[in-house]
């Protein structure tokens, strides 16, 4: 479904990715990990057209997507929630759902079916994104790219620095939209082995380039797993 081909990428003229390459199939869940400053949110960046390729090619669904407008492949089926600026934070809760669902026919009973999801924000319609808790902006920002049904996403760091309790209902979540359907990329941060065992491929980021390509069982019976996960 994606096919990312030695792929070189970088702000300005200074690469940070070098030659990577990443395979996802239909229906999959995969998870990439790596210390900090591996190149994770820039690979995400990259796929979803925030930043050019300088070198290699993108293919989703069979087309070449690198270098094309981030809105063209949002169209393409391929949704992205970034780590940071994920919801419109300016606008209300109602106000952003209707953003992300003003696609649809009938936006109205899809934003429905995305509250009673995440009943919190129903709660809150009426209050502007950013001035929710960091737990309520990832629910809103998830339920933003999920209302559209998307084929595909992208999710950078969804639930780092959440709390526990929350952290749990959004794997669940995240796990049930993959097995409805939709494949999923995961950049993991935190609660590694909750995601991992998940996942049908885990591919560890260094310093612009893969590094390990395991599935998610291999890796986590690793016997260094815990230094493979920090990156060193
Ligand atoms: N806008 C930018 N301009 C210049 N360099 C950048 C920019 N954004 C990121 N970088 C650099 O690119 C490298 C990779 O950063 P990136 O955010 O992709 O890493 P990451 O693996 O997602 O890290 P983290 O886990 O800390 O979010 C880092 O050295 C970072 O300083």
């Amino acid at each position: 479904m994606l096919e990312v081909n030695e792929l070189v990428s970088g702000y300005g003229k200074i690469p940070i990715l070098h030659e990577v390459n990443l395979e996802v199939n239909e229906g999959e869940m995969v998870a990439i990990i790596g210390s900090n400053g591996a190149g994770k949110s820039t690979l995400m960046h990259t796929i979803s057209g925030l930043l050019p390729a300088l070198k290699g090619s993108i293919y989703f669904q069979g087309k070449r997507i690198d270098n094309k407008a981030p809105s063209e492949i949002t169209r393409l089926g391929l949704g992205y929630v970034p780590q940071r600026k994920n919801v419109f934070a300016e606008l209300t809760v109602q106000e952003n759902l209707e953003m992300g669902a003003y696609t649809l026919k009938n936006p109205k009973a899809r934003i429905d079916e995305m509250l009673d999801m995440f009943p919190r924000l129903k709660e809150r319609l009426g209050q502007k994104a950013g001035t929710l808790s960091g737990g309520e902006r990832q629910m809103l920002a998830l339920s933003s790219a999920l209302i559209v049904n998307p084929t595909f996403l992208l999710l950078d760091e969804p639930i780092t620095g959440l709390a526990p309790q929350i952290i749990k209902g959004l794997i669940d979540m995240i796990v049930a939209t993959c097995s409805q359907g939709t494949t999923i990329v995961w950049v993991v941060e935190e609660n590694p082995k909750d995601v991992l065992k998940h996942a049908d491929r885990v591919y560890l980021m260094d310093s612009g380039i893969i590094k390990m390509v395991r599935t998610g069982r291999e890796f986590l019976e690793e016997e260094n797993f815990e230094q493979l996960f920090l990156g060193h």
